[in-house]
């Protein structure tokens, strides 16, 4: 599977098996794309500025059967539900599918993204590319249908566990999933009980062919308003999947894997690499941003990226703080010449040219190359392109330095991927470590003496990060750690070997970091 045993052709994990091809919506660990954002869920709910949302629909009238015998869930669904049912359902634009409801467009594309991401075994960011079944909504019900997709597989197994004691058996998987986006609604992101209910009731009736399961779902959905906030307070603890659990507990023990886990369940903030780093502290400032010890920026609420100021002059790129530290491993670069190796889309290059190195930027995927010249045409940075297979391409002549920030499981990067363990439940990971280690062979023979390959990947297995760095320290005599580290990084963050170690648990009072694993080694000088 390579690169992306984990899905790297997924929103951000882009393309980096070889020979696959480049997902055009795939932007690597660091995102430079305007990513639909939290903003623009929240517009799409018209909580925000509510300038996407016309004014709410009634909704169809109802007709529920009543609820289980002896239950007492709140009133009638649809007599509550008419007045509001917009109020945090969707963005009440109406269109798609038919619906002619407030919000059911992105309800029922959300259900068909949860059906290709559990049942297809797709990622979302192949079901969310152009071309695809969002493609006839307007981008406010699409960024909530993805938003909402992506909530609920982040919380999967929670809701999975409040759902199933109200339900006397399986039942087929447009009610599953209208009842898992229902508790979603509930229980995660405060939509009020009757409107999430009400929203449930509709999707399943629109579905045609279980239509006469909307007694059933409203029965559920209303026990899930009643006796769900309570079922959720002592829901179990959010896990890692069992494959990536038992390396990283045996890494960092079963507390570092359970707060890992924990910390999957937030989505990320945005962050931002300013292209001049003295223009730091006004960027901040103009941005509403804060301004992270290491040099990010980062931003709770976004909006819409392409809009923020700043952007189209290219002051700064989409790169989360994890993914920019490793470059700065490397001190000054001015002047040296650098590969970068698996450079798509770039976040690491404009860095290297951002810095004054003199950088070639080599991936094989052309269509991630592309999304690299576009950023670096934006943030007026410099650098040489070549589209090629660092397996069988070659430098003119020996480098200063290479970065390779090899293709690698992803598991860094979960957070903002919550689909990648449902759409790619058992990766195959031989390929890719073997991949790894002949990159970096092939790397070290092409640096000058005293030159210095920085190996980094946005992974929490250390099979693709510390035992890597060993790996190669014991094949190639003459090469030895040669770190520099950065202001604003912690101690915890150092392995006793001098490696750079994040986890996505770090941080945690700041909105936490991407996992990732960097190293500096340094070839014998002379
Ligand atoms: C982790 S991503 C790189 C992210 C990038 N360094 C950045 O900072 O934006 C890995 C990249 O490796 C590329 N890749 C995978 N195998 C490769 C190979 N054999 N030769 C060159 N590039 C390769 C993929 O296309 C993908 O773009």
């Amino acid at each position: 599977m390579g690169a992306d045993a984990l899905g790297r052709d997924a929103p951000e994990l882009g393309a980096h098996v070889r020979g696959q091809p480049a997902d055009r919506h795939a932007a690597g660990p660091d995102v430079l794309d305007p990513p639909a954002g939290r903003a623009a869920h929240r517009r799409a709910r018209g909580d925000g500025l509510g300038r996407d949302l016309p004014p709410p629909r009634p909704a169809a009238a109802a007709q529920h059967r009543p609820a289980q015998p002896g239950s007492r869930g709140p009133p009638p669904v649809s007599a509550a539900a008419r007045s509001s049912a917009g109020a945090g359902t969707g963005s009440g634009a109406g269109s798609g599918a038919g619906s002619g409801a407030p919000g059911l467009a992105a309800r029922r594309a959300a259900a068909r993204l949860l059906a290709g991401v559990t049942e297809q075994r797709r990622t979302l960011a192949e079901l969310t590319a152009a071309g695809g079944p969002l493609d006839p909504l307007p981008p406010a019900e699409r960024a909530r249908a993805t938003a909402i997709a992506a909530g609920v597989l982040r919380r999967l197994p929670a809701l999975d566990a409040v759902l199933a004691p109200m339900l006397r058996k399986a039942p087929p998987a447009a009610v599953r999933d209208a009842l898992r986006i229902a508790a979603w609604e509930m229980l995660v992101d405060g939509v009020a009980g009757y409107a999430a209910v009400d929203g449930a009731v509709r999707q399943v009736r629109a579905s045609g062919r279980h239509g006469h399961l909307a007694g059933l779902t409203n029965a559920v959905a209303r026990r899930l308003s009643r006796d769900g906030p309570a079922a959720w307070a002592a829901r179990p603890e959010p896990a890692l999947p069992g494959w990536l659990h038992k390396p990283v507990a045996r890494a960092w023990g079963a507390d570092a894997a359970a707060a890992i886990a924990r910390a999957h369940e937030a989505p990320a903030p945005l962050d931002l690499t300013p292209r001049a780093p003295a223009e730091d502290a006004a960027l901040a400032a103009e941005l509403g941003a804060e301004a992270l010890p290491t040099g990010s920026l980062r931003l709770a609420e976004p909006g819409q990226v392409s809009a923020l100021p700043g952007y189209a002059q290219g002051r700064w790129w989409v790169q989360d703080a994890a993914a920019a530290l490793p470059v700065r491993l490397l001190g000054d670069v001015a002047g040296l010449r650098v590969l970068d190796l698996c450079a798509a889309p770039g976040g690491k290059t404009m860095q290297l040219a951002a810095a004054g190195a003199r950088v070639t930027a080599v991936d094989l995927s052309d269509a991630r190359l592309q999304r690299l010249r576009e950023n670096l045409a934006r943030t007026a940075l410099q650098a040489e392109v070549v589209v090629a297979d660092a397996l069988h391409w070659a430098p003119e002549a020996p480098v200063d330095a290479v970065v390779l920030d090899a293709p690698c499981s992803a598991t860094g990067t979960l957070r903002r991927h919550p689909d990648l363990p449902y759409a790619r439940p058992a990766p195959d990971l031989g390929p890719l470590f073997a991949l790894q280690a002949a990159l970096i062979d092939r790397a070290l023979g092409w640096l000058k003496p005293g030159g210095r390959l920085l190996y980094c990947t946005c992974s929490l297995l250390p099979r693709e990060g510390e035992a890597q760095a060993d790996a190669a320290l014991q094949r190639h005599p003459g090469l030895s750690v040669a770190v520099q580290r950065p202001d604003g990084t912690e101690d915890g963050w150092w392995t006793p070997e001098g490696h750079l170690r994040l986890r996505p648990d770090f941080w945690p009072g700041r909105g936490h970091l991407d996992g990732f694993f960097a190293t500096v080694l340094a070839k014998t000088e002379g």
